[in-house]
């Protein structure tokens, strides 16, 4: 069984593929280390063989849990490392090694999967863009806040904004002008990431016509998903380029 985790600034997302990569046997959104381990012990005859991950945590961060994995399962774990060039992308960047981790391989998965020009969307604590061109040459993308963090700067920094968040879910059935503060926010910073969203398309338009593929992924893809109903909605797209750049062999 091969163990996959992408370890983000928030949350780590983990699978467990069944031997011989095919099926998954489990898999789940856990917020630490121990959660992780808590989660893959209630797996019946769980039986890891290999371990592959993505982490854009610090190297501290991701060695601990490297040596926990090591020592719990007795696996040996590999990590996938910046590189200029994978799979036919070349990556953009004037450092390449600066490019999160997670962009990257969402970058491989999204131009596997289009064979061709792609725009690649991740929705996760931070919101990613990347353009991707039809001979793999990457031209760079955007980060801005995603949800979480557009929430919480307006919670931290106004006195008055506080709301729970099964009210938060609630609010987002309609994006009509909000008539309470929950409404008023949740709608308006959905609003925002469907106005990124849009910008993007447009530029994408402006270099490909619309011979392009557009991928959205992370945890609040369908928060906008509507806006691009011919967006590709890939949940495990990191997954595909974590198998590219760590194969089992
Ligand atoms: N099962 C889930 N557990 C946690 N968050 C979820 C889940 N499903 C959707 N989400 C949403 O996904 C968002 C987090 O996105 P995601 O898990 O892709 O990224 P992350 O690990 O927080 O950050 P990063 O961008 O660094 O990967 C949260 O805003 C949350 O609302
Ligand atoms: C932007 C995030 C936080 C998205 O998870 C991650 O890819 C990251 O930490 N990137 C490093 C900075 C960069 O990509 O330029
Ligand atoms: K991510």
């Amino acid at each position: 069984m091969i163990l996959e985790l992408d370890c983000g600034n928030s949350f780590i997302k983990w699978r467990v593929l069944g031997v011989g990569g095919g099926m998954t046997v489990g898999e789940g959104v856990v917020d630490s280390d121990l959660a992780l381990l808590e989660s893959l012990n209630a797996i019946v005859s769980l039986s890891l063989t290999y371990c592959r991950l993505v982490s854009v945590r610090t190297t501290e961060e991701t060695g601990a849990l490297t040596a926990l994995l090591k020592s719990a399962y007795g696996v040996s774990v590999a990590c996938a490392a910046p590189s200029r060039e994978m799979s036919g992308v070349r990556n953009g960047y004037e450092e390449y090694e600066r490019l999160g981790l997670d962009r990257w391989l969402a970058m491989l998965g999204g131009f596997h999967l289009a064979s061709g020009s792609c725009l690649v969307l991740d929705f996760g604590t931070a919101v990613t863009a990347d353009f991707i061109d039809s001979d793999g040459e990457h031209l760079g993308g955007f980060i801005c806040p995603g949800m979480p963090l557009m929430r919480n700067q307006l919670r931290t920094h106004t006195r008055k904004i506080r709301y729970g968040d099964i009210a938060a879910e609630r609010a987002l059935e309609s994006l009509a002008p909000g008539r309470t503060t929950v409404e008023a926010v949740e709608r308006g910073c959905s609003l925002m990431l469907r106005g990124f969203v849009l910008t993007q398309l447009e530029m994408a338009r402006s270099y490909w016509g619309e011979d392009f593929v557009v991928f959205l992924t992370g945890g609040d893809a369908s928060l906008v998903s509507g806006v691009v109903p011919e967006a590709r909605v890939v949940p495990d797209l990191v997954f595909v380029g974590l198998a590219m750049a760590c194969p089992l062999s």
